[in-house]
């Protein structure tokens, strides 16, 4: 099985800026994997390495099999900017038609593309009248001619409403289902959590981490949050059989590692009547996100 991409031990610099260091990734066919980063960590640049439109200095890059930029590699990848533009006097079925007809295909295609962003109804309007979101999806299914093989997409939720959000992963979905690989970028922790299959952490050019969400809370390790109602008048009673954590407004917080989670559980559920409730809250994707930001030593 050809592997969609591989970066391996990739560097770039911009004069001389490093901004990527040592970076190492594959991609599946099928996988959709989420690229996180601060803003300048270095995920535009490697996207548009990964597309061939700009050099790197060190290490191998494999797209489809072939090298970045070549005619294999551009006839297989699709490419989303962040902020894509179009010609806001064209329609969406005349802009897309273009396209068509760029990349060597029938035009009359247009339709079905538009059809599969939920764009059917607005194709024979000047794409000047349409609002961000809908123009996020021109995009997309400007990407979508050819059946690409490899999606790279710079943030392409950025503008979209939950709805759209919704529907654009579900298309996701369908073209994972098919074999097509995703590697797109985003800010949306929490989206991404639910919706790829792989996360990669790049802070300051440097791939930090990389795995699926429950692969990356075991490697960071980070202690899980409890909160603990008392029962009516038990306050300074659970304040005393607890007292390494912290009473507030709302009942007692305290924290423990992974390792001791059963253990402190069992302790509070011993308290008996002093105990109206217990919420475990694990560490969220930020948490770990932030985590893994850190210990890059920034
Ligand atoms: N053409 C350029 N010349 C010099 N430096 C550049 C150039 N393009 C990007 N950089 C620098 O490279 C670093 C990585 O930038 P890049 O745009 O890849 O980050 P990013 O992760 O995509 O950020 P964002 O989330 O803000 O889009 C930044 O420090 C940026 O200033």
């Amino acid at each position: 099985m050809t592997q969609s991409l591989i970066l391996s031990q990739l560097t770039k610099s911009y004069r001389n800026t490093q901004v990527l260091h040592d970076v190492s990734l594959n991609v599946d066919p099928g996988e959709r994997v989420a690229l996180l980063g601060h803003n300048g960590a270095g995920k535009s640049t490697m996207m548009k390495i990964i597309l061939g439109l700009i050099s790197f200095n060190g290490g191998e890059v494999r797209v489809l099999g072939a090298k970045p930029g070549s005619p294999v590699a551009r006839a297989g990848v699709a490419y989303l900017p962040e902020n894509a533009a179009f010609h806001s006097a064209l329609t969406g079925l005349e802009q897309i038609r273009h396209y068509l007809r760029l990349r060597g295909q029938p035009a009359r295609l247009a339709g079905d593309l538009l059809d599969r962003v939920g764009l059917a109804d607005a194709g024979k309007r000047r794409i000047g009248t349409y609002s961000k979101g809908m123009r996020q999806r021109i995009g997309l299914a400007q990407a979508l001619i050819g059946k690409p093989r490899l999606l790279v997409l710079d943030e392409p939720t950025s503008g979209l409403d939950p709805v759209s959000r919704r529907d654009f992963y579900a298309l996701l979905d369908d073209l994972a289902a098919d074999g097509a690989s995703v590697l797109l970028s985003s800010h949306a922790l929490t989206e991404v959590e639910a919706r790829t299959d792989r996360l990669v952490i790049l802070s300051q050019g440097r791939l930090v981490t990389q795995g699926t969400l429950s692969d990356l809370r075991r490697q960071a390790a980070l202690p899980i949050k409890l909160h603990v109602t008392p029962s009516e008048g038990q306050r300074d009673c659970l304040a005393e059989a607890l007292p390494q954590g912290r009473m507030n407004g709302t009942g007692l917080h305290l924290s423990c590692a992974q390792d001791e989670k059963l253990s402190t559980l069992s302790r509070i559920a011993g308290l008996g009547g002093m105990v109206r409730d217990i919420e475990v809250t694990p560490p969220s994707l930020e948490d770990i996100y932030s985590h893994f930001s850190r210990r890059d030593g920034q």
